[in-house]
């Protein structure tokens, strides 16, 4: 199998293998009918037992920088460690339009064990980044540094059987696209052929 791409004139396919992830991200925001399919993305993961496990919470305009001081004001945010993170924190909650806080939650089940559930929501969220791209807006998933996972699992209430995967920013790209450089395919790919 040669490892180049073969050219494609499947449109679906061509915009998939040129998405990227995009920082930082500005307004406009996508319209609530273009937020609306970007979500509804999420659920066409491939799903062990229709757990639907994946979560997000939605933060939108204020309720960005509502959220990061309830995050600040946190008794367990009263650290030296958690307010030398104050820039990053209010970086990664209020720099794009819309916000997504990442969650899992995970459900006992026979057939399905927790790490099927955190793929399937690891595909979810994927499947966003793709439709937010298709749709032409810029999209970064990012972790939690430091305290910030257990402090928004803390703020958000959330509960023993809900983890934690990040955020998932979305908005206007402000630096023109840079196409990706591509991984070798026989980096992660490699034929059996039983001899
Ligand atoms: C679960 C997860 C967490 C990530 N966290 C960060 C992060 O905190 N900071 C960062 O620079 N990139 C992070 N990344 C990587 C970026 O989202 C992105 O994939 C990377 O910059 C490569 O860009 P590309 O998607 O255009 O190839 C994370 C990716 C995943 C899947």
């Amino acid at each position: 199998m040669p490892n180049s791409s073969p050219a494609t004139d499947n449109p679906t396919l061509a915009q998939l293998l040129q998405r990227r992830s995009c920082w930082p991200l500005t307004t406009p925001a996508p319209s609530a009918d273009e937020l609306g399919l970007i979500l509804d993305a999420a659920a066409r993961a491939p799903d062990h037992a229709g757990l639907v496990p994946w979560r997000m919470t939605l933060l939108q305009g204020d309720a960005r920088h509502a959220l990061l001081q309830r995050v600040l004001s946190h008794p367990q945010a009263q650290t030296e460690a958690v307010q030398s993170m104050r820039g990053k924190y209010t970086s990664k909650l209020t720099t794009a339009p819309v916000v997504l806080v990442l969650h899992a939650h995970i459900q006992d089940h026979p057939k399905a064990p927790e790490f099927e559930q955190l793929l399937a929501a690891g595909g979810a969220y994927t499947n966003v980044l793709n439709a937010a791209f298709a749709l032409g807006y810029g999209a970064f998933w990012s972790s939690t540094p430091g305290a910030l996972g257990q402090l928004l699992h803390s703020v958000l209430g959330l509960g023993p059987n809900d983890r934690m995967l990040g955020l998932l920013n979305l908005g206007t790209r402000v630096n023109p696209l840079v196409a990706a450089r591509r991984v070798a395919r026989d980096t992660y790919v490699s034929e059996w052929r039983g001899d």
